[in-house]
């Protein structure tokens, strides 16, 4: 079921139906309009007063967010991002997640040194435009804190570098919100979508804590994103992720099948736009506030314009080890 489900989307030659894809935003345009009470909304958000909200957030009272009847556990926030702060974590991601010590699917074997180091600084360097064309659609992932091998499936202590506190403030904040006292972000993977490539279905089940949410931040190209049950026999849903989505896997779903089989264009940059400011006391003192600032300059921001034009960006954040526990035993 979910293979075939796959398949359909993914299909290259013609376009696909679309008509079951959900669309969180047209769900919610028809069931206001029609006035009935939209079962997919999650009803309320308990927001603590006392949590100041990160800079490049729009305020949680803002926020929509939603639940899949048959997906217990899934939540997503659509887009609670401004235009400003979904600049800023596209920038984070092409130009310092991958650098060394990150790991990235980048080899010394077809690429130099400073490409695997420096990914996105070697990108403009060659002044050739097939060359830069392969090194921008070979970077397909990074991944930071604890690294996953993804030969082994397993998270090795000896594998482990800083996770950047920045990210981590921001998924805090996001599970704090959402009810999660004891998030902590350990490991995350960014992962790179030029337009046409896949991610087939597979389950996340190498963190020793897997009770802890999941949490998948989509930012650039629409992303169709399929969502099945705990086999492959299980008819998936399907929903679009758009730019600044936040997907919540947790209980039932975080050990559910799931896929992306497409990745199209979007005719909505909401990252371009003039971003709200709601709040002069930001809290994420975590942040890189040069680069916040730098991405509002057109000039600065075109090179990632270029990128996120035709591709996308996932960034999936996870917690590995069990709350009362420091580091991963041998
Ligand atoms: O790109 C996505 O939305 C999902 C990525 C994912 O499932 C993963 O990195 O494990
Ligand atoms: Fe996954």
């Amino acid at each position: 079921m979910f293979k075939q489900a796959f398949k359909r989307y993914k299909i290259k030659t013609e376009s696909p139906d679309l008509q079951d894809v959900i669309d969180l935003d047209q769900y919610e345009a028809i069931n206001f309009d029609s006035g009935c009470h939209n079962p997919a909304i999650v009803p309320e958000i308990q927001i603590s007063p006392s949590l100041r909200v990160p800079v490049g957030l729009q305020s949680p009272n803002d926020w929509r967010c939603y639940t899949l009847a048959n997906h217990p556990g899934l939540l997503v926030i659509r887009n609670p991002f401004t235009p400003t702060g979904q600049r800023y974590w596209i920038a984070r991601s092409l130009r310092d997640y991958p650098q060394a010590p990150n790991y990235v699917n980048l080899d010394a074997k077809h690429f130099s040194v400073n490409a695997v180091s420096n990914w996105w600084g070697e990108l403009h360097q060659s002044g050739h435009k097939t060359v830069d064309q392969r090194l921008k659609t070979a970077m397909r992932w990074t991944t930071l804190g604890y690294h996953h091998n993804w030969d082994t499936k397993v998270y090795d202590e000896a594998k482990h570098t800083t996770f950047p506190s920045d990210l981590s403030s921001l998924c805090q904040y996001f599970s704090l919100v959402l009810g999660y006292q004891h998030f902590i972000p350990q490991a995350a993977i960014v992962n790179y979508y030029p337009i046409g490539t896949t991610l087939s279905g597979h389950t996340d089940h190498s963190e020793l804590n897997l009770a802890a949410p999941l949490f998948s931040l989509s930012f650039g190209q629409t992303a169709i994103f399929l969502i099945g049950g705990m086999t492959l026999e299980e008819q998936p849903t399907a929903l679009y992720l758009r730019s600044g989505d936040v997907l919540v896997m947790s209980e039932k779903s975080r050990l559910c099948y799931h896929a992306v089989p497409r990745v199209m264009k979007t005719h909505k940059k909401s990252w371009n736009g003039n971003s709200k400011e709601m709040h002069e006391d930001p809290f994420n003192t975590s942040m890189d506030s040069e680069l916040y600032d730098q991405v509002k300059d057109e000039d600065f921001w075109m090179p990632f314009e270029g990128y996120i034009n035709d591709s996308r960006i996932n960034i999936n954040v996870r917690q590995v080890l069990p709350s009362d526990v420091s580091q991963i035993h041998i």
